[in-house]
C-alpha cells in the first residue's frame, strides 16, 4: 500500500485510511473468529460494524486497538503499522459496557480524568486537560453529576461517562462498541447529540453496532460480519417494518430490486 500523504497540518490527507486491517484472522481459545477480514475507516468517515451476535465485532474492534492479536493479516492506524504505533492519545475507545456500573468507588469526573491521562506528562493534569475534561463530561450531560461516585449512576448515565471517557483525550478516532446497548431513552438521545457534534467536528468514528436506530443518519457505510467474515461493505442496511422496532436485534437491508443478503438473519 503507498504511504499516505501528509497534510499541512501533520494529519493524514483527507480520505485516506484511519483504519486499515487488512487479511485479519484473529483465534480465541481455539476457534477461528476473525477469517480474513478486510477493514478500511478513512478520515471523518462513520463507518457501522453490525453483525449477528458472535460474528465477530468485538474481536475485530479490539484486534484494532492491540487488545487481540492477529495470527494473520496486517492493521494500519492514522498509516501506521500497530507495532510501532504509540499515539493513543489520538484514539477514543468505549468497550462492550458488561455492567451497569463498576465496582470501583470512583466518582464521574475521577473516570473520565483517566482518559486524559494518554495527553499528560507523568500523569499530571494540567489546567487546560482538567478543562477538556470538564468539557467532556458537559458534553455528555452531566455536569452536575461530576462529583458523584459511578456506582450511583443509571446504565446509560454509566455509559455517558465512559464516552466522556474517550473523548477527554479529544481524539481524532473515536471507537465504541454497542454504545446504545442497554441505555435508557434519554441517554441515547444525549449519546446521539454527542456524536453527532464529534462527527461534525470531523472525527472519524467506527462504531459496533446491532441496530442503526438513532445514529442511522449520522452513518456513511455499514461493514457486515458473518462468521468472521465481511459478507457487506457499502450503503447502510435499511431497517424496515416490524425490523425498525427498538430492541429487534438484526437488520433487514433492502436494496432498490432485491432485498441485499447480509446474513444478519441467520
Ligand atoms: N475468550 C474466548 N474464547 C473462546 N471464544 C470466545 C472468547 N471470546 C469470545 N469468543 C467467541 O468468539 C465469537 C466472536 O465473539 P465477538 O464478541 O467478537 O462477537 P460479536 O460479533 O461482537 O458478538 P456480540 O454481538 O455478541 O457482542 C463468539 O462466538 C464468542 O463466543
Amino acid at each position: 500500500m503507498s504511504e499516505p500523504a501528509i497534510a499541512a497540518d501533520g494529519e493524514t490527507a483527507i480520505g485516506d485510511a484511519v483504519i486499515s486491517m487488512r487479511g485479519a484472522r484473529a483465534t480465541l481459545g481455539s476457534r477461528p473468529v476473525l477469517r480474513g477480514v478486510d477493514l478500511t475507516v478513512r478520515r471523518g468517515e462513520v463507518v457501522a460494524l453490525l453483525g449477528a451476535n458472535g460474528s465477530g465485532k468485538s474481536t475485530a474492534v479490539r484486534s484494532v486497538i492491540g487488545q487481540i492479536p492477529l495470527t494473520e493479516g496486517e492493521i494500519e492506524l492514522f498509516g501506521t503499522g500497530l507495532r510501532r504505533f504509540r499515539q493513543w492519545s489520538r484514539v477514543g475507545y468505549v468497550p462492550q459496557r458488561t455492567t451497569a456500573a463498576s465496582g470501583v468507588p470512583a466518582t464521574v469526573r475521577e473516570v473520565v480524568s483517566s482518559g486524559r491521562l494518554s495527553r499528560t506528562r507523568l500523569g499530571l493534569l494540567s489546567r487546560a486537560d482538567r478543562a477538556a475534561v470538564d468539557r467532556a463530561i458537559a458534553l455528555v450531560g452531566l455536569a452536575d453529576r461530576a462529583k458523584d461516585s459511578v456506582g450511583a449512576l443509571s446504565g446509560g448515565q454509566h455509559q455517558r461517562v465512559l464516552i466522556a471517557r474517550a473523548l477527554a483525550s479529544e481524539p481524532k478516532l473515536l471507537i465504541m462498541d454497542e454504545p446504545m446497548a442497554g441505555v435508557d431513552l434519554a441517554s441515547q438521545e444525549i449519546l446521539a447529540a454527542t456524536l453527532r457534534d464529534q462527527v461534525a467536528a470531523g472525527t472519524t468514528v467506527l462504531l459496533v453496532l446491532h441496530e442503526l436506530g438513532a445514529i442511522e443518519p449520522l452513518i456513511d457505510r455499514a461493514v457486515v460480519l458473518r462468521d468472521g467474515c465481511v459478507v457487506h461493505d457499502g450503503p447502510p442496511p435499511k431497517a424496515v417494518g416490524q425490523h425498525a422496532l427498538p430492541g429487534h436485534d438484526h437488520v433487514h437491508p433492502h436494496a432498490a430490486d432485491e432485498p441485499l443478503r447480509t446474513g444478519l438473519l441467520t
